[in-house]
């Protein structure tokens, strides 16, 4: 995959003083003037990497450095404003708020997933048990019945990244989803993130935890205030990381 000189900026309608009254909208009609003038905020700016076959990837950075939007524009769900980024496979993003049904159980929301993520009926069949069991949904009685609703954030962070990780991705991008599970959970996540990269995918991780990024990455990116402040061997950079928030203090 390759990030070239990306830059993303979101535009914000409606906001500045009186946007959005009644007033203000009757007076726009009345005036016939275009809809409100737009802010902006400029999330990425700049951003160029090489991510190969087989690498993991952390990203980390203060709050509002740019990972998150980074991720969803690998995924190609946010426009660049200028640069480019060429993948080779199809990423999936694996979000904390990725879309499930809260009103559904777990049971269809497992089966809608996968069907989603393109597998057939049958392979649904097959794998639904598996994914189950990874998830630890049931551990303690029959959740998975219940409606998503129902479940505390971790076990519907569980729920998703055990159905994301039931396929094999050619990019697996990776919001924050680990840091929520329990040790056990980050422990059978971790494995099976290490499976997956050897079944030839990239991992892209975003996490606030250190050690998630440790344990899962050999190489991670350090992102503030949308630039790149340093990417390398993992251990390096987390280190220059922790001190850096450390002084900030
Ligand atoms: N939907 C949005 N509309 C407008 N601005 C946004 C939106 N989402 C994020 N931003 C802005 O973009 C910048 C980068 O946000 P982003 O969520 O990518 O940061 P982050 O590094 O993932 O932060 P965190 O660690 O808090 O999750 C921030 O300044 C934020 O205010």
């Amino acid at each position: 995959m390759v990030v070239d000189d990306v830059h993303i900026v979101y535009k914000i309608y409606g906001s500045g003083a009186g946007r959005g009254s009644a007033t203000s909208a009757l007076s726009r009609i009345v005036r016939r003037k275009a809809s409100p003038a737009l802010s902006e905020v400029h999330a990425v700016r700049g951003i160029s990497f090489t991510a190969y076959k087989g690498e993991a990837i952390g990203l980390i950075g203060s709050n509002g450095s740019g990972k998150s939007t980074t991720l969803a524009a690998v995924a190609g769900l946010l426009p660049t404003a200028s640069g480019a980024i060429y993948t080779d496979g199809q990423p999936s993003l694996l979000g904390v708020n990725a879309a499930m049904m809260n009103d559904l159980t777990g049971e269809r929301n497992v089966v809608l997933g996968c069907l989603a993520m393109g597998m057939s009926y049958a392979e649904v069949r097959e794998r639904y048990q598996g994914i189950v069991d990874f998830s630890g949904i049931n551990e303690r009685g029959d959740f998975i019945s219940l409606p998503m609703r129902t479940y505390s954030s971790g076990m519907g962070a569980r729920l998703r990244f055990s159905i994301a990780a039931a396929k094999t991705h050619d990019v697996l991008l990776i919001d924050e989803a680990l840091s929520t599970g329990d040790a056990s959970f980050q422990r059978r996540s971790e494995a099976r993130i290490k499976e997956l990269r050897e079944e030839a995918g990239t991992v892209f991780l975003v996490s606030h935890s250190s050690k998630s990024i440790r344990d899962t990455c050999d190489r991670t990116i350090w992102l503030e205030h949308g630039v790149i402040r340093a990417d390398g061997p993992t251990d390096e950079i987390v280190e220059a990381y922790e001190s850096y928030m450390k002084d900030r203090k």
